[in-house]
């Protein structure tokens, strides 16, 4: 049997010898979500220029306490101006004066919002330290400097980092498409009637949202079938893409439609030890003229997410944030497979396990906010003893 770490390698191992994502040039404003593709440089000093971090006055750190007067006054937007000395009216974001460098808050000195006029004086109740409340040039980072490294996922800080840098695109990866196959003569399509022994397909729609989620476009398509010709006449079908995902049709019985189907054109399939997701497949076959891989996941739903989560996000996304938690409540694992269970985090800072192992317990799934890893090994875990939790709820 394979481990799980054996099977995050290989199935890493496959999909990136055959992914080689391009870059692509998008606005920022088109950008979220996506993988920066190469490091990005901030061409500006950040912030620009030495500027107040308060409404005050601008003064020099070897003014004595006594009366100052008021030589000037700037605001946010203003250009760059030479100190003349005493004290300059000054806003908060305005550039400091050439030659003082430091800001006594207005209120500190008056009425906040009540600024003295130039020719005026205001009363310095205490010497000021160099550097108060300057917001020196290049503090936040140097121009020059990487702002983001290659890989980074641009979210509304990186996004707003490379705004402030005065980059208006990005250089991303092109998103993998993903073409998601269903398989099983008893699914059928949600809103459709449910005849007697049929089930709704849940895994189209779970695994599109996780590619999606995860930055990649999902092409999702249901064979509502065992035979082997309807899953080729599909595969056929499909345009060109980066990564194929199966789901359902690969364990020990009688109509197994994606192992019997992609066995014979060299696809492996095995038993990973884990629960739920055990039996697995992957290897790579021909869409639309090209070698695409193609990853087999059970079709328990839960199984099927959870195969994703374990073996496909990492590679896409990376890997989820991971914390280590004490249990809310004892709980039994098999032992011999890496057991995941579906969990909440508590408010007294434990995890508690959301229904049981079963891999058809979806509705459970989606009351979690963690998977629960407790690994090969472990077969009893007590209350408040520490496992590791993975958060999904992004
Ligand atoms: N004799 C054995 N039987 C089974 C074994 C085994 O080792 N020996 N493994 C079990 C495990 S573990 C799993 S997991 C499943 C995997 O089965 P398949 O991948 O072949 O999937 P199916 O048989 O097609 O379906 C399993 C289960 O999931 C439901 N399903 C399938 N697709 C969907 C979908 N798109 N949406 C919602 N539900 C779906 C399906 O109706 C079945 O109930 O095999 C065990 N059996
Ligand atoms: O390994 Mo299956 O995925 O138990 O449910």
């Amino acid at each position: 049997m394979t481990t799980v770490a054996e099977h995050r390698a290989a199935v890493r191992g496959l999909v990136e010898s055959h992914w080689h994502p391009a870059t692509e040039v998008v606005p920022l404003g088109a950008a979220l979500g996506r993988v920066l593709a190469e490091d990005a440089r901030t061409p500006i000093d950040l912030p620009p220029f030495d500027n107040s971090q308060m409404d005050g006055y601008a003064v020099r750190s070897d003014a004595a306490a006594g009366p100052l007067r008021v030589t000037g006054h700037v605001a946010a937007g203003d250009p760059i101006t030479s100190f003349a000395g005493g004290a300059v009216a000054i806003m908060t974001g305005a550039p400091m004066p050439v030659g003082a460098d430091a800001v006594v808050p207005v209120e500190a000195v008056g009425t906040p919002g009540d600024f003295a006029a130039v020719g005026e004086t205001i009363e310095l109740r205490q010497p000021v330290e160099r550097g108060t409340f300057v917001r020196a040039r290049g503090s936040d980072l140097p121009g020059g400097s990487v702002l983001l490294e290659a890989g980074a996922t641009l979210g509304p800080a990186q996004l707003g980092a490379l705004a402030a840098s005065g980059l208006s695109t990005a250089p991303v990866r092109a998103r993998p498409r993903v073409l998601i196959v269903s398989t099983g003569a008893e699914l059928a399509e949600p809103g459709e009637p449910l005849r007697t022994g049929a089930i709704y397909d849940a895994n189209a729609v779970s695994l599109s949202a996780a590619i999606t989620l995860a930055g990649g476009i999902a092409l999702a398509t249901g064979v509502y079938s065992d035979e082997p010709g309807h899953l080729r006449l599909a595969l056929e079908a499909a345009g060109p893409v980066d990564l194929v995902v199966t789901s359902g049709g690969v364990s020990a019985g009688a109509h197994e439609v994606v192992r019997d189907t992609l066995e014979p054109l060299g696809v492996r399939f095995g038993s990973v030890a884990l629960q739920p997701g055990g039996p697995q497949g992957l290897g790579a076959i021909t869409v639309a003229g090209a070698a695409t891989p193609v990853l087999c996941f059970p079709g328990n739903p839960v199984s099927s997410l959870v195969s994703f989560e374990l073996f496909l996000r990492p590679v896409l996304r990376g890997d989820r944030p991971m914390l280590r938690v004490p249990l809310a409540a004892s709980v039994d694992s098999p032992g011999t497979k890496h057991q995941v269970r579906r969990g909440r985090l508590t408010d007294a800072g434990t995890v508690e396990l959301v229904g049981g192992p079963g891999s058809h317990l979806l509705a459970a799934y989606a009351r979690s906010d963690v998977l629960v890893h407790l690994p090969v090994g472990l077969s009893r875990a007590e209350a408040g003893e520490t496992v590791e939790v993975w958060r999904i709820d992004e």
